[in-house]
């Protein structure tokens, strides 16, 4: 079994417990109170290359990577630094996350939240959007066809912007024949955990023009956002550097700094 499938294993026993406890129409009810979600590929796109800052406290490589015992804090020094987005992953098992930090994160901060999770099932989406959710993960490799089609459909139709993960060239084509209009490109190949920094300049070109590209994973730091930008990344999104590095908020403005600078040669097309 691979890592993937053993992540999603341990994903769907939790969901089991979250669904015996909270009715889907509960969910619908707190979704409908919770503040109209914000345009995700609106953030993501326009002049430099966007930051997508990621709170993490742990990953399946690295086991623990940072305790953040004020994740909303965390959010608010990455907004303060000029993240166009703010990530939150909220597997429990592997990655420390929960459905609270991304409530918290959600109030503190204005710009749009991503629900970084293993999506398998619409409650989840529902999930995503009733803790305050803007976007939301949807990894291809995860998913057959008609479950990447149908939840892409159903996000969009709640408000959020789904963020379609592709690992090759076959994934891209998966992506946009279900009709993604963000892809990331993850350079972490979630069966072996092995990072390729090399992979979004390879396969990006399968990407459409109109489609909005993130370069996800392994940047450590300005000269890699610079490397994916000239690869054409609209995006790239950080977060083992961010949560170990002793300063987010000027880490973060470092990275935007470099994805604005004029010499930058960024976007497909
Ligand atoms: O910590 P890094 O190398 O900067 O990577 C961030 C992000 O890309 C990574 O956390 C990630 C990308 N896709 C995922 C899917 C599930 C969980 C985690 C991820």
């Amino acid at each position: 079994m691979s890592v993937l499938d053993e992540i999603i294993d341990g994903v769907r026993a939790d969901l089991a417990e979250r669904q015996a406890r909270v009715s889907l129409d509960e969910l619908k009810e707190r979704a409908a109170k919770a503040p109209a979600a914000k345009d995700g590929v609106a953030a993501l796109r326009g002049d430099g290359v966007k930051v997508i800052c990621e709170v993490k406290r742990s990953s399946p490589s690295k086991g623990a990577l940072a305790a953040i015992a004020d994740p909303a804090g965390l959010a608010a020094d990455y907004e303060a630094g000029g993240a166009a987005v703010i990530s939150v992953l909220t597997e429990q098992r592997r990655f420390g996350g929960s459905l609270a930090d991304l409530e918290a994160v959600r109030a503190r901060v204005d710009i749009p939240v991503l629900r970084k999770d293993f999506i398998v099932t619409s409650y989840q989406l529902w999930e995503a959007r009733a803790y305050g959710a803007d976007l939301a993960l949807l990894i291809v490799a995860a998913l057959e066809q008609s479950a990447l089609e149908s939840l892409i459909e159903r996000a969009v139709s709640i408000g959020l912007t789904p963020l379609v993960e592709v690992h090759d060239e076959d994934e891209i084509e998966r992506a946009v024949d279900a009709g993604a209009k963000v892809i990331g490109v993850n350079a972490r190949n979630l069966k072996t955990l092995e990072v390729d920094r090399g992979t979004f300049e390879r396969i990006a070109p399968e990407i459409p023009a109109h489609v909005v590209s993130v370069a996800e994973s392994g940047v450590r730091g300005p000269h890699d956002l610079i490397a994916y930008a000239n690869a054409g990344a609209d995006a790239v999104l950080v977060g083992e550097s961010l949560v170990t590095g002793r300063d987010p908020k000027t880490a973060v403005a470092d990275l935007v700094a470099a994805g604005e600078h004029p010499a930058l040669r960024h976007g497909r097309g």
